[in-house]
């Protein structure tokens, strides 16, 4: 039976206005605000009426440079790799020490939380189309390159069975008892705990901290500072996420956000018309507001999840109507535990399935891959480097701690962010620029390098597929954004 929301139809008004598309003043006014916040002059968003918002140079770029660093509106790391990588729940960049990183690892392996939070519907519902790519000298991903010794042998993350480390050493690394050789040489900032005391974020600074708190994480957090129903039902909504999708986590941060960012500005509004007694405050929502606050992701380009995501291939046509009902009946599933645990009354229009629906249709169709590099990796090769006889006293100690960790060493950060600027990047097959990680980049903002030289006002694209296929397989992948690519490559070689 088809789910009812019975707030899409009380609120279907506010609805509609939230999700009419942005005029292109407002687009214009938007970015140029955001662009120069952010000391940004050398690209523009702008409509062009093709394909709706795109991003221009507004100046010459080389190749190779520096196109753009985007700081995400919300990111999260996938439930699964939070096991792997200890990192700050705002920046994304790791956090503790290497000790710290590799025994809170094992010891949480060993707990059984093997990281197979399994994901349902993880092949059908993977928000993050676009990759970041990462820097390595042979221009192949470093992040899961092994290294050979002089005899040809992989010199280690073999993919033999995981050797156990003796409790007690896993103890010393997380407690810091234990020092291992050089890890001085990979530094990373203290961990500062969530100051709501949930336990389960954790940040590299306390600027970083306490901007999480002020932008979504007071609302979401289940620390004991929250009433215990509202705790339970928050941590009810987490495991739900953890079992069938973790961009409903996303979700849940945009709304936060959202609800955060309406009553700051109503209470900036009501301080400026001297209104300072609380007791007059309405409770109704305030269309004007809300639209304000919500206007960040008003600007992202959106479907209604069940209609925009992409068929898998083991779904056939005859069954595809149910396949969208069962994702829709997923996000109401999901919604109404949000609603539960978070539910604001002057927000009202944001707990409705048809919300909900288009803010993770947004992420569907805009969110790049959040990806940072281990310094556990880099430390492991750093060892490797070594020369004799540093490199054999080294070893004796980090041999059992690398065959402990198996192939798993070298794993990085990796989650899914929609990042407002370079969403707004339009599809070519022969793009100018990509997404690309340097060996600087390490943290979760969105790296966008130029391919080749990109003359002022020119329109900056990115591949969302692999360019390098053939004409066919490119417009199979496309049409899961639902549009037919038209760029130069794909004119030529139309069939
Ligand atoms: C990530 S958004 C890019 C920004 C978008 N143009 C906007 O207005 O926000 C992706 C969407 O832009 C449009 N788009 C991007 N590249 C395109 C292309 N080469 N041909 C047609 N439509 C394209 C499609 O509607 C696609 O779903």
């Amino acid at each position: 039976m088809e789910s009812i929301c019975p707030i899409d139809s009380r609120c279907a008004n506010e609805i509609a206005a939230l999700l009419s598309p942005p005029s292109p003043l407002q687009v214009q006014e938007y970015y140029h605000k955001l662009l120069s916040r952010r000391n940004c002059s050398s690209i523009i968003v702008k409509q062009d009426g093709n394909f709706g918002k795109g991003v221009y140079a507004a100046v010459d770029f080389n190749e190779e440079e520096l196109v753009l660093k985007d700081q995400m509106l919300v990111g999260v790391q996938h439930s699964s790799n939070k096991i792997d990588c200890f990192v700050c729940s705002s920046c994304f960049c790791f956090i503790g020490s290497v000790e710290l990183q590799i025994g809170r690892r094992l010891y949480l392996q060993e707990l059984g939380a093997s990281g197979s939070h399994g994901c349902d519907m993880s092949d059908s519902s993977n928000t993050s189309k676009y990759n970041h790519d990462t820097d390595s000298s042979d221009g192949e991903d470093n992040s899961y390159e092994k290294k050979e010794d002089g005899d040809g042998e992989c010199s280690f993350g073999g993919s033999e069975a995981k050797v156990h480390l003796p409790e007690g050493v896993v103890q010393s690394l997380m407690n810091g008892h234990m020092r291992l050789p050089y890890s001085k040489e990979f530094s990373m900032p203290p961990a500062v705990p969530c100051p709501g005391g949930c336990g389960e974020s954790f940040y590299c600074s306390t600027s970083c901290a306490e901007a999480d708190w002020e932008s979504c994480h007071s609302l979401i957090c289940t620390g004991e500072w929250s009433d215990t129903a509202r705790r339970e039902a928050l941590l009810k909504f987490i495991k739900h996420a953890n079992e069938t999708n973790d961009i409903f986590l996303l979700a849940a941060k945009a709304i936060s956000s959202t609800i955060l960012r309406y009553h700051k500005l109503k209470e900036r509004c009501l301080l400026e018309k001297g209104k300072h007694d609380k007791s007059h405050l309405s409770n109704h929502c305030d269309l004007t507001i809300l639209s304000e606050a919500w206007r960040p992701i008003a600007m992202g380009h959106k479907r209604r999840w069940w209609d925009c995501i992409a068929l898998p291939d083991d779904i056939s046509s005859s069954d595809e109507v149910a396949f969208r009902m069962q994702i829709r009946d997923l996000a109401f599933e999901s919604l109404q535990l949000l609603t539960t645990a978070i539910f604001d009354r002057e927000c009202e229009p944001l707990f409705s399935l048809e919300i909900y629906g288009h803010i993770i249709g947004m992420f569907e169709q805009n969110n790049l891959d959040l990806v940072v590099a281990s310094p556990v990796e880099d430390y492991f090769l750093y060892i490797d480097d070594l020369t004799y006889p540093e490199k054999e006293k080294a070893e004796e100690i980090t041999r059992p701690i690398l065959d402990a960790l198996g192939e798993d060493y070298s794993i990085c950060c990796q989650g899914t962010a929609f990042f407002p600027l370079q969403s707004c990047m339009n599809h070519s097959c022969c793009p100018n620029a990509k997404a690309f990680k340097r060996e600087e980049d390490r943290d979760g903002q969105a790296t966008i390098i130029a391919l080749r030289s990109i003359r002022k006002g020119e329109e900056i694209t990115i591949s969302y597929v692999d360019e390098d296929h053939p004409y066919e397989e490119r417009q199979a992948s496309l049409a899961d954004y639902g549009f037919k690519c038209r760029c130069p490559k794909c004119v030529e070689e139309q069939p």
